[in-house]
């Protein structure tokens, strides 16, 4: 089987002729043949957050250049490792780091992790992000569950779902009005509520980054009923979802969104990453506790 990328740049751009079902069994078998754990449960860590994969107990971790056709992580507070083990005595598999589209890759290739997911057996997705807070009554390390989202980039040819539908992965015309399912947002809101964590709830707007946005951008953004933008969790949640799993996501307000022109604070990736690590024991309490609730 000839590789996906040359140099590790992916060569597949537009569309994800290439991500074939073999393709896919081929990395989900190599993975299922190194471990005793059947994980129903996935977990992708954003950036800051990847210590949630520290959490994970008799843990086997395979650094992303060891998986075949996977991806690297080129991006800071994304280690690359894919985990195997136990949170919370629960089987999960954890991707500390994910794949972003200004990283060069498309976005078929940004999502093809969920794929190889729904081939090992995985029933719900777990995403977390951090994310820019675009409504004004959020707090830098609020955490807000996301409801549904808005992306502006899937609209065009960057749709990972582009190309030869293979109906073993999910439908051709997958419908979207219920991607963030409203019995896992019960369930979290519950064990926030319990350990007295306030949440707030919204909508992620997805844009490609690398750049932050213009003010012009986020005012958009707000009128498109965004709450929260980033560049991640919405590709990943579409994919998970046509392939029939359940999506939970959760954003971790690391910055707010600055709406005024000609102002002297500007968001910068290293703010992100600070505020994501002091904040992240939260969101890993959080998770940890509710895997106990999704191992259904
Ligand atoms: O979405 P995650 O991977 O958490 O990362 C977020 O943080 C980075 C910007 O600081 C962007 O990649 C944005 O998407
Ligand atoms: N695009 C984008 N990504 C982020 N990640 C964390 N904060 C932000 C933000 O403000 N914009």
């Amino acid at each position: 089987m000839s590789s996906l990328f040359v140099n590790h740049i992916n060569i597949n751009a537009i569309t994800n002729n290439e991500f074939t079902y073999d393709r896919v069994k081929n990395i989900s078998d190599w993975i299922l043949n190194r471990v005793d754990l059947r994980p129903k449960i996935a977990i992708v860590c954003g950036s800051g957050l990847g210590g949630l994969g520290e959490r994970v107990q008799d843990a086997r971790i395979f650094p992303y250049e060891e998986i075949p056709d996977f991806p690297r992580s080129t991006v800071v507070g994304h280690k690359g490792n894919l985990i195997v083990g136990k949170l919370n005595e629960i089987p999960v598999i954890c991707m500390q780091g994910r794949f972003h589209s200004y990283e060069g890759y498309s976005n078929a290739l940004c999502t093809l992790p969920m794929k190889v997911f729904k081939l090992m057996g995985v029933q719900t997705v777990l995403l977390t992000c951090a994310a820019g807070g675009l409504n004004q009554s959020f707090k830098v390390g609020d955490i807000m569950l996301i409801k549904d989202h808005v992306a502006p980039l899937l609209w065009t040819l960057q749709n990972p779902l582009i190309g030869h539908n293979d109906e073993r992965f999910g439908p051709r015309f997958p419908a979207c009005n219920n991607i963030y399912k409203k019995n896992l947002r019960d369930i979290f809101r519950s064990i926030a509520e319990e350990k007295q964590i306030e949440l707030q709830e919204g909508n992620y707007a997805y844009l490609g980054g690398p750049n932050y946005e213009t003010v012009t951008e986020l005012k958009a953004l707000i009128q498109m009923g965004g709450d929260a933008v980033g560049a991640s969790t919405a590709n990943e949640a579409l994919v998970a979802s046509y392939c029939g799993m359940n999506v939970l996501a959760i954003a971790l307000i690391t910055n707010k969104a600055v709406i005024e022109y000609d102002s002297q604070d500007f968001p910068c990736h290293e703010e992100v990453i600070q505020i994501a690590n002091q904040k992240a024991c939260v969101l890993q309490e959080l998770v940890t506790e509710l895997v106990k609730f999704l191992d259904f």
